[in-house]
């Protein structure tokens, strides 16, 4: 709540007066007000100022999200077979074990953000068929219920009016990613429930909460300021919804760590020159994994931006992490 009133508080302040420089916001937890300590600096040149990184690189703030966008427009024809080739197809299992965590019920409202090509929102919509699915079945059976599924069942909206609607809207700032999932949407006919749409993780074009789960699937290392995304992601969210982010992470058993280290550096940008045509952008993929946060700092993030019950697994010996929170 505090973070989402704050986040409105220095986009306003951003739009109508462009020379006040937010450093400080907060809401007292007696009288419930909001409080703005602001420096006069200039906006443009604050942002001139303010560096990050990109991979190893350091660069201005402004064109790191420049880059990444090159990066994906670049990669978007091969990014499917690239990622098959360079995880053995190891990543589908990452991204089934998302969906078997998520575990959505028919009815549920996904945002899929920088979801890229659509694995995720897939995922979802066939999970949520196979639920459905097995509910028809449950009520193809009338003979063997018991009372209790009689009960249950005379509550449910499949009653009222056929099966609730899931969807799912695949958000992604890059239209060549986007454009490479509809066409494989379409082509699979699996069309029907996808939303595509074209948006940036730290200002999402959505009305406060509209969704029951928030996911993120390799995206978060990309954007530039990691903690504006998270509390764009409170801020979409439902009460009591999810909030779930796959991602690189860290590897902690030493051995097993040089032997990721050496396949990382010295295969994966060779594969993207062969397969993609593209080394720099296979070499920047490698550089921002080892960038981004490990599993413990990453959970003090989710938590910082209000999200409770913050936990994580790791997968494949901490390639990749799974970290999950709730929107109270
Ligand atoms: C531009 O940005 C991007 C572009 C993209 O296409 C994708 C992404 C985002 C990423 C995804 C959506 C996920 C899918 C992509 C990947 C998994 C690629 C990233 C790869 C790594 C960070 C390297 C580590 C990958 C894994 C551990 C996954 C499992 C892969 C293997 C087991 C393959 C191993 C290959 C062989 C054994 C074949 C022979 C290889 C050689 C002769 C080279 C030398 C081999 C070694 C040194 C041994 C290999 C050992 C390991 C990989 C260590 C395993 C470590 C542990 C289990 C902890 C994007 O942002
Ligand atoms: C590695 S891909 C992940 C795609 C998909 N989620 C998956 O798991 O295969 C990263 C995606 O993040 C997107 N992205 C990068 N920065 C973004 C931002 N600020 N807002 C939204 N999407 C972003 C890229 O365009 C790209 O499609």
């Amino acid at each position: 709540m505090a973070a989402s009133v704050i986040l409105r508080l220095q986009r306003v302040i951003r739009l109508s007066h462009g020379d006040i420089n937010v450093v400080a916001a907060g809401v007292s937890s007696r009288s419930g007000c909001c409080w703005v300590q602001s420096s006069c600096r200039c906006f443009s040149d604050a942002a001139d100022d303010r560096r990050t990184h990109f991979g190893f690189e350091t660069v201005p703030e402004a064109e790191k999200a420049k880059r990444v966008y090159k990066v994906f427009e670049n990669v978007a024809q091969k990014y499917d077979i690239m990622n098959d080739a360079m995880s053995l197809g190891i990543h589908r299992l990452w991204k089934d074990a998302l969906l078997h965590a998520m575990h959505p019920l028919p009815g549920a409202r996904l945002l899929d953000v920088a979801g890229g090509t659509g694995d995720i929102a897939f995922r979802f919509m066939a999970y949520i068929r196979s639920q459905q699915e097995r509910q028809k079945h449950r009520a193809a059976r009338p003979m063997q219920t018991s009372p209790w599924q009689d009960i249950s069942s005379s509550y449910s909206t499949e009653d009222e009016g056929g099966p609730q609607e899931s969807r799912a809207v695949v958000c992604d700032i890059n239209k060549e990613m986007l454009k490479v999932g509809k066409q494989k949407a379409d082509s699979m006919g699996i069309s029907p429930g996808l939303l595509w749409v074209v948006g940036d993780a730290e200002e999402l074009p959505f009305d406060d909460a509209q969704f029951d789960i928030y996911t993120i699937a390799f995206g978060i290392r990309n954007v530039t300021h990691i903690e504006q995304a998270l509390q764009e992601a409170q801020r979409v969210l439902k009460p009591g919804g999810r909030f779930m982010c796959l991602e690189f992470s860290k590897v902690t058993n030493p051995l097993l760590a040089r032997l990721y280290d050496a396949y990382s550096f010295q295969m994966i940008p060779v594969l993207g020159e062969v397969i993609a045509g593209d080394w720099k952008s296979y070499q920047y993929l490698v550089e921002s994994i080892r960038k981004f946060p490990d599993q413990e700092e990453f959970k003090h993030m989710i938590e910082d931006a209000g999200f409770c019950c913050v936990r994580y697994s790791s997968f494949t010996g901490g390639v990749v992490a799974l970290h999950s929170g709730f929107k109270l």
